[in-house]
């Protein structure tokens, strides 16, 4: 290696934020951070003194890494506790020469902070949840819930938990993540503890992750300089990123964010600073973030699809929505609601007939608050003044009541002769699926529309849109 590639890679690993370790094939350690004798209670002398086996069998690392890639000679990652009782995230990697093992470089993030933090947190939340539970302040800070929700229902007691958590940490600038099923109201109470925040003047901006394509992703985050690449808007470009400035920044569908871009926010949230593409500076940005999925993510971690450390900064405070079928006490005001909405919208004073309510109640509702909703405006737009659960079900509804009625009664005749020939049920439905995508994108304008008109996800439509080969044309 010549002079000037050492002091590059000696610059580079005395200034990195995570600690750096890197090892000959043989284990003699060759370079390590001078942060890394804090994580691991050495000095680094001593460290760079020594070999990764003698380590090991010192406890100073606990499990080496780095043995893991040389006795496997594959990358590896893994949680190691130090001997000074800190914990930090491994990932190793070997480095090969014409096939043949020569070193290994490693690189370790503390997660102790972060993890005392959140061990305190969830303490807090506890113990916040014990006391709202004995003392009389349940009925105060409740009554105030209600006046500041006005458009918001939380009648059930997981989802006043729920209202009541998001109002205590919106004041904090701590990263919150969103989970439960599509149509639970994620986006809509992300929302409402941006209200709730200091930054309730600044800007919400909100992407969903897995509605923009890959080739776009890192221009359309963090922006542009004029002339970035071929086809570049002439002025540059402002991030959605930088757009977030002052307010808050919420990514839903984060588990869909592309592996590049995952580390590319990691870093930004780390340094609080952003490059615009094709721009050598870094500028500051000053955002809260809060991210959105329905997705398993410690799943996405473990099959290595998710950064672990990202999983980590995001995670810092998770706040979980529960289906609506688990709270089914807000029901009621959620159709009022919704009946209001749309009595005012078409002008006509309709109600709901008083017998469909058990049916309401005791659908599952798989699509949430967002399909509840949608069935509602399908029976409002098809009923008379009295809306009536029977006769307007939605899929859900249907099935509900298929033991009054024989299957034979309900198949409208002919329905076999739309089969083309050797076709199964499954082709017939996905050939169905996309006659009905292939008319609402000549007459709606976005996938938003799309998933509102069809009662299911924004990204449901992105994904089906993107297997039947169709995109919106109006
Ligand atoms: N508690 C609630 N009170 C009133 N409206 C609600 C409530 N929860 C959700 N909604 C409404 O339900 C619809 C779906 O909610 P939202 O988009 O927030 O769900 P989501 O969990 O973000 O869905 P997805 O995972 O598909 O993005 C929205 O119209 C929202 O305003």
């Amino acid at each position: 290696m010549s002079t000037i590639d050492s002091l590059i890679l000696k610059t580079i690993v005395d200034t990195a934020h995570d600690h750096y370790f890197i090892a000959d094939a043989d284990g003699k350690v060759r370079c390590v951070s001078p942060s890394a004798a804090a994580v691991y209670g050495i000095s680094c002398e001593e460290l760079r003194a020594s070999t990764v086996q003698r380590l090991e069998a010192d406890g100073v690392l606990n499990p080496s890494i780095s043995m893991e890639v040389i006795r496997s000679g594959q990358p590896a990652q893994l949680v190691q506790r130090t001997c000074t009782g800190r914990q930090v995230i491994a990932q190793a990697y070997p480095i090969f020469e014409e096939g043949k093992l020569v070193a290994v470089v490693s690189r370790s993030m503390d997660l102790t902070d972060l993890q005392l933090l959140q061990q305190e947190y969830a303490l807090l939340q506890q113990r916040l949840s014990d006391h709202l539970k004995r003392s009389q302040v349940v009925d105060q800070e409740d009554t105030a819930l209600e006046n500041e929700l006005d458009n918001l229902e939380v009648k059930s007691p997981l989802m006043r938990e729920v209202a009541l958590l998001l109002r205590r940490v919106a004041p904090t600038d701590a990263n919150v993540m969103m989970l439960g099923e599509s149509g639970v109201g994620k986006t809509a109470f992300a929302h409402q503890l941006h209200r709730w925040s200091a930054r309730r003047d600044g800007p919400f901006v909100d992407i969903n992750c897995s509605a923009i394509p890959e080739s776009l992703f890192e221009a359309e985050m963090f922006g542009y300089r004029a002339g970035a690449f071929s086809g570049a808007a002439p002025g540059g470009r402002v991030g959605l990123i930088e757009q977030a400035a002052s307010g808050t920044l919420f990514l839903d569908e984060i588990g869909e964010l592309p592996l590049s871009m995952q580390t590319k926010l990691l870093k930004a949230i780390q340094d609080g600073r952003i490059s615009r593409l094709g721009d050598s500076q870094s500028r500051r940005v000053d955002f809260r973030l809060v991210v959105a999925t329905n997705q398993n993510l410690s799943k996405r971690v473990e099959e290595g699809s998710f950064r672990l450390d990202l999983y980590y900064r995001l995670n810092v405070i998770p706040v979980t929505l529960p289906p609506l079928r688990e709270r089914r006490e807000d029901i009621p005001g959620l159709v009022e609601q919704q009946l209001k909405r749309l009595n005012r919208r078409y002008g006509m004073e309709k109600i709901l007939a008083r017998s469909s309510w058990q049916s309401l109640m005791s659908q599952d509702w798989p699509g949430n608050v967002r399909e509840l909703e949608n069935w509602l405006e399908r029976a409002w737009l098809s009923s008379d003044e009295i809306i009536n659960a029977e006769g307007t079900a939605s899929p859900e509804l249907v099935m509900g009541h298929q033991e009054a009625e024989p299957a034979e009664d309900r198949t409208a005749p002919g329905m076999l002769s739309r089969l083309c020939e050797n076709e199964g049920l499954k082709d017939a439905m996905s050939r169905t699926e996309r006659s009905i995508l292939a008319e609402l994108c000549m007459t709606l304008f976005s996938t938003y529309a799309i998933a509102e008109r069809l009662g299911i996800s924004q990204p449901s439509v992105v994904r089906k849109l993107k297997q039947h080969g169709l995109s919106i044309t109006r």
